[in-house]
């Protein structure tokens, strides 16, 4: 069943409407990635999951239960979140920082630090690095052990915020294909926001496109969106007229190049 966002909208107390009518359903074990320019309402939209921003308008269901009749703090226990900047405590060692919220809701310490370090190995950290303090770790590490963080709990649902947003290009790459083997292995049901359209689609099976309030102008696979955006702002948003995006074959010494827009080339086709 997965998250239904119904008629949602949120106008935040200084009057400003972030969103003002999302309706859209993540299934289960599906990753749905909501891209879309700055202040198009990706954050609100993620927050209303797990009720850190209660929508003014509509509801949020989970499993077809409205999240409004569950108790906030154990809502956002059982529901992972990767905020942007990692939001790891710099106070606590890594292990400790990914076994924080199941010792809070009552697995022994020692038990939830062996589970934490089974994690770190998951993501794709050396279990060496579990007693380093986060500001001890790259970028790129400590992004690791939010994502871990947010698994500690075993949650059904990862809500996840330009996770991958403050590392560079490469790092970012190894992240998303860590991300994509994980969710290979766990099934998790995830958001993901990000205004990068090349992240969201390599990563998601589903897209949603967003105008300014949380307005969706195209929802579907990559493959849908690329093969027909449905307007001129679409089409531009996934850059379909960009160079690398414009490819072509040709054929040198018997073998057929892929190029780009430009001529440059890109791999041969089979
Ligand atoms: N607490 C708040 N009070 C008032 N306005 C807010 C608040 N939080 C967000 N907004 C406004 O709501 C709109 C949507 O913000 P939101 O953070 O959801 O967008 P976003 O698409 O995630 O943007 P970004 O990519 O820049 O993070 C913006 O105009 C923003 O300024």
């Amino acid at each position: 069943m997965g998250i239904e966002f119904k008629s949602v909208g949120k106008t935040y107390r200084d009057g400003t409407v972030a969103v003002t009518d999302f309706s859209h359903v993540v299934p289960s074990h599906r990753t749905v990635a909501l891209v879309g320019s700055s202040g198009s309402g990706k954050t609100t939209l993620l927050r209303m999951v797990n009720r850190m921003v209660d929508p003014t308008r509509g509801t949020v269901l989970i499993d077809g239960q409205d999240v409004r009749e569950l108790d906030k703090v154990a809502l956002r226990r059982r529901i992972g979140y990767v905020p942007q900047a990692g939001g790891l405590l710099p106070h606590r060692t890594v292990v400790d920082n990914v076994a924080t919220v199941p010792v809070l809701t009552g697995t022994p310490r020692k038990a939830a630090r062996t589970a934490a370090l089974d994690l770190l190995t998951l993501v794709g950290l050396e279990p060496t690095l579990a007693s380093r303090y986060p500001a001890q770790l790259s970028g790129g590490q400590q992004q690791r052990v939010a994502v871990a963080r947010a698994l500690a709990a075993d949650p059904n649902i990862l809500l996840m915020d330009e996770p991958f947003g403050a590392v560079d290009p490469i790092v970012r790459r190894e992240l998303q294909d860590e991300l994509l083997r994980i969710q290979g292995e766990l099934g998790k049901t995830i958001v993901i926001v990000t205004h990068d359209v090349d992240e969201a689609f390599r990563l998601a099976d589903d897209v949603v496109v967003l105008r300014t309030g949380g307005v969706i102008a195209q929802s579907g696979t990559a493959q849908s969106i690329m093969a027909a955006p449905v307007d001129a702002f679409v089409r531009d948003f996934v850059g379909a007229d960009r160079p690398e995006r414009t490819l072509s074959a040709t054929t040198v010494d018997g073998q057929q190049l892929v190029v780009d827009a430009d001529g440059r080339p890109l791999g041969i086709l089979r």
